[in-house]
């Protein structure tokens, strides 16, 4: 190890980046998680330049596998690392897919201020100008940046750095998928080098209150969607099958369909903890907008997208079961 360069640990957990295909041209159709932190690390000679690096396997799955273990094991195992002095930064490579999940979480959970960087890609590794090596290279630029050092846990794709708070996956395959649209990411690549242009606002990381060393499972919190047509069946389902949360993906600005509001209703009655967000992407939902969310005592999810709303409900509910402390937290974080 080089004394001058930061030690910056990868953590493998699959997805496309660890992917192959049958061709170099294969660009769908292909497995992920297939190839091992070892060969991603050789693949990219060049980051022994800029870091002493190490890897981990952590998992070897396709993101959609995700699960709340998962996360709980991730985020023991990133705050165990980052406790060391010898730890500088961590990258995690993830699948895609649910990437934006697994950044807020452990934008919520992490304790330490040291930089963690996800990062994936959405060409295989064998693929013609795959996407992966290069996101790589410039997480691992990232996490031994002290540049990075204290802005929460951060995406880095595509000569972009975005926030895990606000960051979405907004095409099916382009490798520009990674979008903050309206918030805007943080900063880009240039040359090898990170540059940031702003800063998040929201707490994260050791500003939160959550707390996840002595937790082996997360309380269970749903999403329903709603569209033209829409009847109350998926949610009572879900209330049914034992759910403690349930976000309610609206449309709109989070209008309640009439024969949703009932049903939401009927689930809050019965300890449900309810949150309205909107399927839209972008805005904000605000209290008693669309709904009379202090007489209906909901949350609202302010900017979060449904599935990180999720992720913000799982951890509220691990602490308090009060919908107005739980509405602190989404005006919080
Ligand atoms: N591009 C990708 O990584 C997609 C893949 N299905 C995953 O999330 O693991």
């Amino acid at each position: 190890a080089d004394p001058k360069l930061a030690n910056v640990t990868i953590l493998a957990t699959g997805g496309t980046i660890a992917g192959t295909g049958a061709t170099s041209t294969t660009t769908v159709g292909y497995t992920a998680a297939t190839v091992g932190v070892q060969t991603l690390i050789q693949a990219v000679p060049e980051m022994t330049k800029v870091a002493n690096v190490s890897g981990e396997q952590v998992f070897q799955i396709a993101s959609e596998n995700m699960s709340n273990e998962h996360w709980l094991t991730l985020a023991k195992r990133v705050n165990t690392l980052l406790a060391q002095k010898d730890v500088h930064g961590i990258v995690i490579t993830h699948g895609t897919d649910t990437l934006e999940e697994t950044a807020y979480f452990l934008n919520l959970v992490v304790k330490s201020k040291k930089p963690v960087v996800l990062v994936g890609s959405m060409r295989p590794s064998t693929a013609i100008s795959a996407d992966g090596p290069v996101n790589l290279y410039n997480a691992v630029v990232l996490a031994a940046s002290p540049d990075a050092v204290g802005r929460g846990v951060l995406v880095s794709m595509n000569d972009q750095i975005h926030a895990g708070r606000d960051v979405s996956k907004s095409n099916t395959t382009m490798v520009d998928t990674f979008r903050t649209p309206e918030m805007g990411m943080l900063g880009y690549f240039q040359g090898g080098k990170p540059l940031f242009y702003r800063q998040v606002v929201r707490k994260h990381t050791t500003e939160t209150e959550f707390d996840v060393s002595s937790l082996t499972a997360l309380p269970q919190v749903d999403v329903a969607y709603s569209y033209a047509n829409v009847g109350p069946t998926a949610i009572d389902a879900l209330v049914g099958a034992g759910a403690k949360g349930l976000i309610h993906a609206g449309v709109g600005n989070g209008s309640l369909p009439a024969k949703v509001r009932p049903a939401l209703s009927a689930a809050r009655a019965k300890g449900v903890l309810v949150v309205r967000s909107s399927r839209v992407g972008q805005g904000i939902l605000a209290r008693n907008g669309e709904a009379n969310d202090d007489e209906l005592d909901f949350v609202v999810a302010d900017t979060l997208n449904p599935q990180k709303a999720r992720i913000l409900l799982m951890l509220a509910l691990t602490k308090t079961n009060n919908t107005k402390e739980i509405q602190r937290m989404f005006y919080t974080y």
